[in-house]
């Protein structure tokens, strides 16, 4: 399986997405603060991914504190929050991986037996914290083979499917969650030939999408952002399947951004459009998809390609790294837990009630 991040004894070990697809390279985070830098920067991208990582930050922050009592390693976890949090706003994935390790510290201070040694309470806490930061990853992987199973047969048994950015295990901790879907399908003996978005400006699906259907030997196009439309008109893609970076509680989908643009091409041309996302980038706190942040990147990204400069000095740029489809342009959304149909107000809302009960 593609090694997208992996936490060690010296840090935690990370692909280095900017570099793909010609160079196979590593960068190792020793700190929070370089897992911050990590993600803010996109070594690490893709919204499971980022989750898992946030945690992982969250456990490098725990094991490196200098802290003596819990006390201080508590106002140094926040500390660590604070600035894992500031790195990219959109996808919720960032938040669910701090709160779960940040709520688990503070139940395990709050834990400790008070005849306990400061250095066996703080010893016992990082094991923990560490073990849980695993087991996030081990439950990542977990969750996009099941979507896998639950979406496989959605898509067609012989056709096309266009995917948009990179929702493959590059942007998870494996297996992907809607290239997940495509290889479960394929591995169903779906005979599936994948068109993917070239996803500018960054390019991960030209970058990354590619490389790694290509490494599973899955038949791979890539596309210019603006050619789906016109083989759609063809009768030449039967399916779309894409992730989500957050999905609001009436079902609006936030993702990379041309994913509205090809939800709308999808509908009018009668194609089935599909969204596979883990739980945990469901956010039910924000009731609709206007109140998404959507995070505004560097304009370099869109004047330069590849340290050229493709745009006029001076001339205005903008680069919103997401945009939103509204619900209505979503056929199911497939997550580890099932696949949600409209009305998405009520069947998320059924989900959550379900989610609340097993965890209760
Ligand atoms: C399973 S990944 C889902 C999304 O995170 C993905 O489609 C996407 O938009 C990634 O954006 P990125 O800016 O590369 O982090």
């Amino acid at each position: 399986m593609i090694p997208t991040l992996e936490w060690t004894d010296k840090g935690v070990n990370f692909l280095d997405q900017t570099k793909l697809p010609l160079e196979e390279t590593y960068v190792l985070a020793t700190t929070y603060q370089d897992v911050a830098t990590v993600i803010r920067d996109m070594i690490v991208r893709g919204a499971p991914a980022i989750g898992v990582s946030a945690g992982m930050g969250m456990a490098l922050a725990v094991q490196k504190s200098p802290a003596t009592t819990v006390d201080a390693l508590l106002k140094d976890v926040d500390e660590a929050a604070a600035v894992l949090a500031a790195t990219r706003p959109t996808a919720v994935n960032l938040f669910w991986g701090i709160e779960r390790i940040r709520t688990l510290v503070r139940k395990l201070a709050a834990s400790q037996p008070a005849d306990r040694s400061d250095a066996d309470k703080l010893k016992a806490i990082t094991d923990e914290v560490i073990a849980e930061a695993n087991r996030m990853y081990d439950e990542d992987i977990a969750a996009c083979k099941t979507m896998g199973q639950f979406g496989a047969d959605l898509l067609p048994k012989k056709g096309t499917v266009l995917t948009h950015c990179n929702a493959g295990a590059l942007a998870t901790c494996g297996y992907g969650s809607a290239l997940g879907v495509i290889r479960a399908a394929v591995e169903r003996g779906h005979v599936i030939d994948v068109l993917a978005d070239e996803t500018r400006p960054f390019l991960q699906g030209a970058r990354l999408t590619a490389w790694e259907l290509m490494k599973d030997n899955i038949p791979t196009s890539v596309l210019c952002d603006n050619m789906s439309g016109a083989l759609m008109r063809q009768g030449r893609i039967q399916a779309v399947i894409v992730g989500a970076d957050r999905i609001a509680a009436n079902g609006d989908v936030a993702n990379k951004i041309g994913t509205y643009t090809v939800a709308v091409l999808a509908k009018e041309h009668g194609i089935p459009f599909y969204v596979a996302a883990p739980w945990a980038t469901v956010d039910m706190a924000t009731k609709h998809g206007d109140d998404i942040p959507i995070e505004q990147r560097n304009a370099y990204e869109v004047t330069h390609s590849n340290g050229k400069q493709m745009t006029p000095d001076g001339v205005g740029i903008e680069n919103p790294a997401f945009d939103v489809t509204p619900a209505k342009y979503v056929t199911g959304i497939i997550t580890e837990r099932g696949v949600l149909y409209p009305p998405y107000d009520d069947t998320m809302l059924a989900m959550q009630a379900e989610v609340n009960a097993a965890t209760a």
